[in-house]
């Protein structure tokens, strides 16, 4: 039997948690006095330790000792009961006993089966049937998961590491749109959270977790993949009225075990564009793994508005970035070969920033993606065709994205929106601009292809082709007159974000849009005051 004092005092640091379950007793057979719990308050908890795996037990948060996973044998000895046995590690032989065993008892059946299931799912993921360690350090399982197969193991620990870290969870926290948004999602639809298991995919901080709990969830399952869920542990622990009901795991979607189904999913998945981070497939796929049949996810559905724009400024902005390489002579050294290189790169960046919506030179189109029926691999290549008609006469820069998603709420449906015009967040929007734009007249039909292909740097390479068709006398023939094209890689934008952009609201504007607001798809309650609500006036959450 492994003891907390044979692991020194780093043991705890490096041990990495994988799940808990909550025991409502704990009986260490293998010492003299042959108990060590009551009705104390525990919990068993399958780690890892250096890459091996561990089995602890736990008493009000107090290690009380362990078992050795390899030769460790787990049976029931009634729907809540059980005995867990292993033979003794050389390194605690001090205890001159060959055998270590701990008689443990479940608060329900359910938690009892779910551990039972998640031990042996343990023990062969990391012992196969020979019985040998088959793991190596910081990884978790025999085979690769759906995740590390078509994620650069490099990307992947760059993504985690950023949101490991406690200023990045702050920032999405501070997009007051963004959280308060959530937040009146999941209150405002009690009835979909109230009595019910909830799944919280990539949790972070775990707020949107207390957010379910406070909606009256009978459970939550936080999982988090980062360093982050250590802090999550923290914050719920922190806000005991809550805290009972959530349960935090630290992994991957696509490689943690759950004891139970899901009736709801909670997530917050989006990235820049809506697909940047490739984060929309975990939470699909945590749809197909965790999901009752018919359960709901918040959000339930996710659009992509498109629009022709026109931005001499921005234009110029960017060819001027690329003329430091057309002098001949830098410190005697000619950099003009260089240049065509230069501008095509800084072309290839998307920009990132909050722009006027009266620079779009047609109404936006959408394309759909609904979550609960995507398929994961569908969002391998999203192919939106475009068709607009210009309702300005003017030179067309390249085509403005945004994204909003529907919380498809039994009682409040509710939208969160990144449109132009609409309170800022930090997703802003997207813009690809070409480095040939092209004229449009008035009424004149835009065409094109905005052709998406993911890549294994959690991103996409983005294929953007528009066509100007000839207008007026012979239209019908729809000769094409131009056409500009661009490959822009999602991954490395150009964030062009100097100040924050006051919102102005449409009477305020001076120059009306060249279409109607309705166009760009906001939705009346996306401005609400509720929306703005910050934590402290609202949430009730303690986050000291
Ligand atoms: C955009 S943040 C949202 C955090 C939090 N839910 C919130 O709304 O503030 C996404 C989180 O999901 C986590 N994550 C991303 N992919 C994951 C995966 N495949 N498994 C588990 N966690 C993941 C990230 O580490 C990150 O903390």
């Amino acid at each position: 039997m492994e003891h907390p004092s044979s692991s020194g005092g780093g043991m705890r640091v490096e041990d990495e948690v994988e799940v808990e379950f909550p025991l409502s007793s704990i009986s260490d057979l293998s010492l003299d006095s042959a108990s060590t719990s009551g009705s104390a308050p525990g919990m068993a908890r399958l780690s890892r330790y250096r890459g091996a795996p561990r089995l602890r037990f736990f008493l009000n948060g107090e290690d009380v000792g362990g078992l050795d996973v390899e030769s460790a044998q787990v049976f029931q000895l009634g729907p809540i009961q059980s005995v867990c046995i292993a033979e003794q590690p050389d390194k605690s032989k001090q205890l001159c006993q060959n055998t270590a065993a701990f008689k443990i008892q479940f608060k329900t059946e359910e938690e009892s089966r779910a551990f039972h299931q998640r031990f042996k799912c343990w023990k062969d993921e990391y012992f196969g049937q020979g019985g040998k360690l088959i793991v190596s350090s910081g990884s978790t399982g025999t085979s690769k998961s759906k995740f590390d197969e078509k994620i650069e193991a490099s990307s992947a620990k760059m993504y985690f590491h950023y949101y490991g870290q406690l200023l990045h969870q702050q920032n999405m926290l501070q997009d007051y749109v963004r959280t308060g948004t959530y937040y009146a999602a999941v209150v405002e639809n009690r009835a979909d959270f109230s009595g019910r298991v909830v799944v919280d995919v990539g949790a972070g901080s775990g707020i949107l977790s207390l957010f379910a709990a406070q909606a009256g969830a009978r459970h939550v399952y936080a999982i988090e993949a980062s360093e982050m869920a250590e802090y999550a542990r923290k914050l719920i622990a922190g806000n005991p009225a809550l805290s009972d009901r959530i349960t935090v795991i630290k992994g991957k979607v696509e490689e943690v075990e759950l004891p139970e189904k899901a009736d709801i999913l909670i997530s917050e998945p989006m990235g820049t564009l809506l697909v940047n981070e490739r984060m929309l497939e975990s939470y699909v796929i945590a749809g197909d793994r965790f999901l009752v049949p018919g359960g709901k996810m918040f959000p339930t559905v996710g659009r992509i508005h498109v629009a022709p724009f026109s931005d001499e400024y921005l234009y110029i902005e960017i060819a001027t970035k690329a003329l430091f390489w057309q002098q001949h002579s830098y410190y005697g050294v000619d950099l003009t070969p260089l240049h065509g290189a230069a501008f095509q790169g800084y072309f290839s960046q998307p920009v990132v920033d909050a722009f006027d919506p009266r620079l779009l030179v047609a109404a936006p189109l959408f394309h759909i993606i609904d979550f609960t029926k995507v398929k994961e691999e569908d969002l391998y290549e999203i192919d939106i065709p475009l068709k607009f008609t210009a309702t300005v006469g003017t030179k067309v820069h390249g085509i403005a994205c945004w994204f909003d998603v529907l919380f498809d709420g039994s009682t409040v449906p509710r939208w969160l929106t990144t449109a132009p015009g609409s309170p800022t967040t930090h997703w802003y929007q997207l813009r690809c601009v070409f480095a040939q734009p092209f004229f449009v007249m008035c009424g004149q039909e835009i065409t094109g292809r905005l052709h998406m292909i993911a890549h294994n740097a959690q991103s996409y390479t983005i294929y953007l082709t528009l066509s100007a068709k000839m207008w007026g006398p012979g239209a019908e023939q729809g000769e094409i007159l131009q056409t500009s094209s661009g490959k822009f890689d999602l991954k490395e934008p150009y964030y062009r974000i100097s100040q924050p952009q006051a919102y102005q609201a449409p009477e305020d504007q001076q120059q009306p849009l060249p279409f109607q607001p309705q166009d760009l798809n906001v939705q009346p309650q996306d401005v609400e005051e509720t929306d703005l609500l910050e934590p402290t006036q609202n949430s009730g959450i303690d986050f000291s």
